[in-house]
């Protein structure tokens, strides 16, 4: 791996079109992009310019057509579908905009789904899905439904289950635009205290200049590309 090893997610001349002939669209035109471990790197830039794409990319849920994307020391491009799913739900946590709970279960249940899903028995799933919560914020609360919570709190419960399995790569979409001003810090401020570590990366899709704060680096996208990549301010 050599100079790689500091790197989370290395990307280079990536590239994605969806649909064919008069409708096809190039979302991805040539992206180069590093995010080093132990860094919260937000990705921003106008409406389509292509931030879910590329996210969508490193995590694993959609296949580039050409260029090379590693992600925490895996070429997906080599990988299966079964492989991709296992780096998934192994050692990659997301946070939607929409929150994305399960509205029939509680909190608890819902954060300890990714360790179900990875065979944890239920008691153990249970009790570190508790330990999560707390670390967010939200431990006087485990039992109740997400229509119970305010905004805020249901993301923060998103946090807490993208949290729970100890992934390396925290992949967030937007997760502040359905949220007012205060709460919109509220949530990164936990996200970044309970989410950053020295072996771990977080990346954060933004249109919300009042989150830049969070950043350790912001690379800016334009129609495909990274254009510029500048430092946030919390490395300042
Ligand atoms: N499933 C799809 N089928 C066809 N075109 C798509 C699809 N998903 C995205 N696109 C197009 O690809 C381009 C990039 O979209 P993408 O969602 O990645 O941009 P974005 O920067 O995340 O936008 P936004 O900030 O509005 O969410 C846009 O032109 C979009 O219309």
């Amino acid at each position: 791996m050599g100079s790689n090893n500091s790197l989370a997610v290395r990307c280079r001349s990536l590239v994605k079109s969806y649909g064919s002939g008069d409708a096809k669209v190039t979302a991805l035109r040539g992206v180069d992009l590093d995010v080093r471990e132990g860094e919260l790197l937000m990705v921003v830039g106008p409406s389509g310019c292509g931030k879910t794409t590329l996210i969508s990319i490193i995590g694993a849920i959609l296949s580039q057509d050409s260029g090379e994307c590693i992600v925490l020391g895996h070429d997906l491009q080599r990988m299966n579908e079964t492989e991709r799913a296992t780096l998934r739900g192994g050692q990659i946590g997301f946070v939607f905009q929409m929150f994305n709970l399960l509205p029939s279960l509680s909190a608890v249940e819902n954060v300890a789904i990714p360790l179900l899903i990875n065979g944890t028995p239920q008691k153990m799933a249970e009790s570190r899905a508790r330990e999560a919560i707390e670390a967010v914020g939200l431990g006087s609360r485990p039992n109740v439904l997400p229509s119970e919570l305010s905004g805020g709190q249901q993301q923060r419960v998103a946090i807490a289950r993208a949290l729970v399995h100890d992934p390396k790569l925290i992949v967030c979409d937007e997760p502040t635009s359905n949220l007012d001003h205060d709460t919109g810090v509220a949530v990164m401020d936990v996200l970044r205290g309970a989410g950053k570590k020295h072996d771990r990366a977080l990346i954060v899709v933004t249109h919300d200049p009042r989150i830049f704060q969070f950043a350790d680096r912001i690379a800016h996208m334009d129609d495909g590309k990274i254009i510029e990549v500048t430092n946030g301010a919390s490395a300042l």
